[in-house]
């Protein structure tokens, strides 16, 4: 059995159970989160990243045990996608492109909701949907039967669009077993090639919903609502050229399904609520333990500061920066919070005194940076985050020291191959990914969009806040400290690690919301972790 189905690994994840709201079937309330993924609030969703194979067997217990017919399950299915299109899109032309399937069935459904509605709603048949599913055939006809406009592929010219008209994609969704051929490819090639705004409907057309690498031509979405849940193939990042920004809609499927595989979890609004907690009346600072950091090596005293404020922030009950002694003034002043001591004082007692360390911030890459990181390795608790330099000095290590058991290592791209070894395409580097925190029983964050955990049980944990604002020096180190501040108070490792890329995330598109994207300090997100942690 593989290891995400066991109950134990995501005993440590504690929302395992996917997120019950109030309010199901009909009822959506119109609010879309601003992150990476984005999931609507109010609704019932899962947190289960899952294969087609699991998908199609949800959707035929929902019918069983819910919905009786498929045909209601994918009315409501039409009627959640119809909201978010009326409330986002609702004074533009659409233009709907159905396939024969149930894909298709979807697209004829959704615009005859929003032809009711009064949106201006054009229907390609792009398929035959008289040789198509029951599903798709029914909602064909009905929507024949209100009278709205519907076109046949061949009398349609794609080159004759309105630019500023919306494309949504409903040709192939799930049940896409090969990749496109022939008059179907050139068809979405040329539709790929317009400059219109493009919304595909549960995955976009080519994409293969179990294959992380595309073999062929796929639609180019800039935005795509995924129904109930997160597919396999969005875990390859590379995939995002395809998909856009995904949003995951709530199409009403039954809670108590249960996979036979699942590939993995997302990290979502739950998740923080479900981790935090007020202080106790009587909560004395070494309650929350100490905090130690090691970096900020000669010209490098920002990335301390920044992963100390960021500790400091959350929620750590003492502070303690150990930095190059050039550095000592300037870190003082700008964090009178934290006790200062050099590289040279440190002793294996404050080493093993501290309740989280985090080591790699600025900390370079020199002789003593070298002896620092072996020490620390050798001597620290299990809560410590190696970042950044740490990271690279380790992969350079000939014989490098045993990682304590649980630690938290948060690599970037070009560090996680230091570390692993060169990677073929992300189906390789996951495996890779995954051997390694196995082998080593750490836990790797691989950073980037969708952050993706894996943990020593083989479990995959993937982040759904963040954007690409986060794309700057610095943002890291502040990850760091926030991760290492969790450590302190967090009973969890892997808790801490998924809290705490959350939390960065979710400090980001708090910030888009207001700022631009290309505008984020650092400290911005620091400014925000505050009210992120507000229970
Ligand atoms: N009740 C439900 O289950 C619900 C399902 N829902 C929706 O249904 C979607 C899944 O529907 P689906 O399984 O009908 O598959 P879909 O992607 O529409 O098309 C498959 C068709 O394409 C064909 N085909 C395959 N590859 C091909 C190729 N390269 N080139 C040409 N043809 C190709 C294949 O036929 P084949 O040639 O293999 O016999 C088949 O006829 C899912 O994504 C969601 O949107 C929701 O409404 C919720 C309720
Ligand atoms: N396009 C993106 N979307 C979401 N998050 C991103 C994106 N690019 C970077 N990030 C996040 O920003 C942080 C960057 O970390 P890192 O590369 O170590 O930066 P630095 O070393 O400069 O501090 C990580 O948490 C990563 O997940
Ligand atoms: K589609």
């Amino acid at each position: 059995m593989d290891a995400c189905m066991k109950p134990s690994p995501y005993e440590l994840f504690p929302p395992e159970v996917p997120i019950v709201f109030e309010k199901v079937e009909m009822i959506l309330v119109p609010v879309i989160l601003s992150s990476a993924v984005k999931i609507r609030r109010n609704c019932y969703f899962s947190n289960m990243i899952l294969d087609a194979h699991n998908i199609k067997n949800w959707d035929s217990h929902s019918i069983k045990s819910k919905w009786q017919s498929s045909l209601y399950l994918m009315e409501n299915a039409a009627l959640s996608l119809s909201q978010i299109i009326h409330e986002n899109y609702r004074n533009k032309n659409l233009v709907i492109l159905c396939g024969s399937g149930n894909n298709g069935g979807d697209g004829y459904a959704l615009a005859r909701m929003l032809f009711k509605v009064g949106c201006r709603v054009d229907v390609i048949s792009v398929l035959d949907p008289k040789r198509g599913s029951n599903e798709c055939n029914s909602n064909y006809q009905k929507l024949l039967e209100i009278g709205a406009p519907i076109s046949q592929r061949n009398e349609w010219s794609p080159a004759k669009l309105n630019p500023k008209t919306i494309i949504v994609d409903c040709i192939f969704g799930t049940g896409l077993n090969r990749p496109l051929e022939g008059e179907l490819l050139a068809f979405i090639q040329e539709i790929n090639d317009l400059p219109n705004y493009k919304i595909a409907v549960d995955l976009p057309s080519g994409m293969l919903a179990d294959e992380y690498r595309q073999p062929g031509v796929v639609f180019k979405a800039d935005k795509t609502f995924t129904l109930q849940c997160f597919k396999r193939c969005f875990l390859n990042r590379e995939n995002l050229l395809y998909t856009g920004e995904i949003s995951m809609v709530d199409i009403g499927l039954s809670k108590d399904f249960k996979p036979s595989h699942i590939e993995g979890r997302l990290i979502t609004d739950s998740y923080l609520k479900n981790m935090l907690s007020k202080r106790n009346v009587n909560s004395e600072k070494r309650d929350f333990g100490s905090c130690l950091i090691i970096g900020g090596a000669k010209g490098m005293a920002g990335a301390v500061i920044m992963a100390g404020k960021a500790a400091w922030r959350s929620g750590c009950g003492l502070l303690m920066i150990c930095a190059d002694e050039d550095n000592r003034q300037i870190i003082q002043a700008a964090l009178p919070e934290a006790m200062f001591i050099s590289f040279e004082e440190l002793t294996l007692e404050t080493i093993q005194k501290a309740r989280s360390i985090v080591i790699g911030p600025g900390l370079g890459k020199s002789q003593k940076a070298k002896e620092l990181l072996i020490t620390t390795l050798e001597n620290a608790p299990e809560n410590i985050v190696v970042d950044a330099d740490a990271i690279n000095i380790y992969s350079s290590l000939e014989e490098p020291p045993k990682l304590p058991r649980k630690s938290i290592i948060t690599p970037h791209k070009r560090e996680l191959e230091r570390l692993i070894g060169p990677t073929h395409g992300y189906e390789d580097l996951l495996n890779k990914q995954k051997a390694f925190s196995k082998f080593h029983g750490v836990i790797l964050v691989s950073k980037g969009p969708y952050t993706q955990i894996t943990d020593n049980l083989g479990c995959l944990l993937v982040n759904t806040s963040g954007n690409a604002s986060l794309a700057k020096g610095g943002t890291g180190d502040v990850l760091a400290g926030i991760i290492g501040g969790l450590l302190c108070f967090v009973p969890k490792n892997i808790s801490a690690a998924a809290l705490g890329v959350y939390i960065h995330g979710k400090a980001a598109d708090e910030w888009v919301k207001s700022g631009s994207d290309g505008s984020l300090s650092p400290l911005d997100l620091i400014n925000l972790i505050p009210t992120l942690l507000k229970t």
